[in-house]
């Protein structure tokens, strides 16, 4: 992908992650990738690091062959009217990472038939570990074989049908804060067991990623490896009953389904 150009516009967490991984990954390097937000000073250091950095959103769109929406969804509208004019339905694709704004409500507001694809990445694709869902209501067959071998590259991809990404934005987007969460409350329990807080953290972490590559590399059920782990009449069923008598699954669920409920009215809010 050397020859294309892709201009980030909203190069905050998410923007950011995506650059680094971008080019961790040998997709692109620094000079094909520009990155705006309107405090540019804050980017200095991606300046140094050979990306463009810049304010002028027209400019980063004129330059670009792939531009990536990665502004909240209330700073939206006001994007896309800077950058309606420089926009190009026979040049430009458009990626989407805006929580709860779907292809059609950007063509709407363009009032342009654009390809639009829908990404929902994680903050984890800035160390290639991302888990990515990708939809579209209007991209090519060989537009969406592009965005997908892009974020394979810095992630697991997979196609979802358009109606599910608020879903998929809490479960897999949301979801690195659910378990970073977990993983710090296990490190505090660590700590009042013994550790010294670095220690514990570090043994919570580590932990968590053996747990989640028992699944991801064996292909089993978290129950099949709980059973694994419970002793009869053990220290481990003993914890785990003592969690859920205090509702850790269900917290997770609800958690999980409050998310997907203000992702789904995000924009809508503004
Ligand atoms: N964070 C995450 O894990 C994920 C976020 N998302 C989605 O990505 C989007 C961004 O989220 P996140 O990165 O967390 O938010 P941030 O607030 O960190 O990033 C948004 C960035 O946009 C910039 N910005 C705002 N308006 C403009 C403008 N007109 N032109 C150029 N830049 C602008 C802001 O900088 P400045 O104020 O200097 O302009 C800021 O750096 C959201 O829509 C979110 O739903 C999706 C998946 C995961
Ligand atoms: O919290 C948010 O709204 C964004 C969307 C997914 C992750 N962060």
């Amino acid at each position: 992908m050397d020859t294309k150009h892709i201009s980030i516009l909203g190069s905050g967490n998410i923007g950011l992650s995506l650059a680094k991984g971008l080019v961790k990954a040998a997709i692109l390097p620094e000079k094909n990738i520009t990155l705006t937000r309107r405090n540019v000073a804050a980017l200095s250091n991606y300046a140094e690091l050979g990306f463009n950095t810049t304010a002028n959103n027209p400019q980063a769109v004129a330059q670009a062959d792939i531009v990536v929406l990665a502004v909240l969804p209330q700073q939206l509208n006001k994007l896309l009217d800077e950058i309606k004019p420089q926009l190009n339905p026979e040049r430009h694709l458009l990626i989407s990472v805006i929580s709860g704004v779907s292809c059609q409500d950007i063509c709407d507001y363009l009032q342009m038939n654009i390809q639009v694809v829908r990404v929902m990445p994680n903050t984890a694709i800035a160390i290639a570990q991302s888990m990515t869902c990708i939809a579209t209501s209007n991209a090519s067959e060989e537009n969406m074989k592009l965005v997908k071998d892009m974020f394979d590259t810095v992630g697991v991809s997979i196609y979802i049908n358009e109606e599910l990404m608020t879903s998929a934005t809490a479960l897999c987007a949301c979801g690195v804060a659910f378990f970073l969460r977990s993983i710090r409350a296990a490190s505090q329990g660590g700590t009042e067991i013994g550790f010294h807080a670095h220690d514990a953290l570090k043994m919570a972490a580590q932990t968590a990623k053996g747990a989640a590559d028992l699944l991801l590399q064996l292909a089993s059920h978290p129950e099949q490896e709980i059973d694994k782990v419970t002793s009869p009449k053990g220290c481990t069923i003993a914890g785990l009953n003592e969690m859920e008598h205090n509702g850790f699954s269900s917290a997770m669920i609800k958690g999980i389904k409050m998310s997907a409920e203000k992702a789904g009215v995000l924009y809508k809010e503004d």
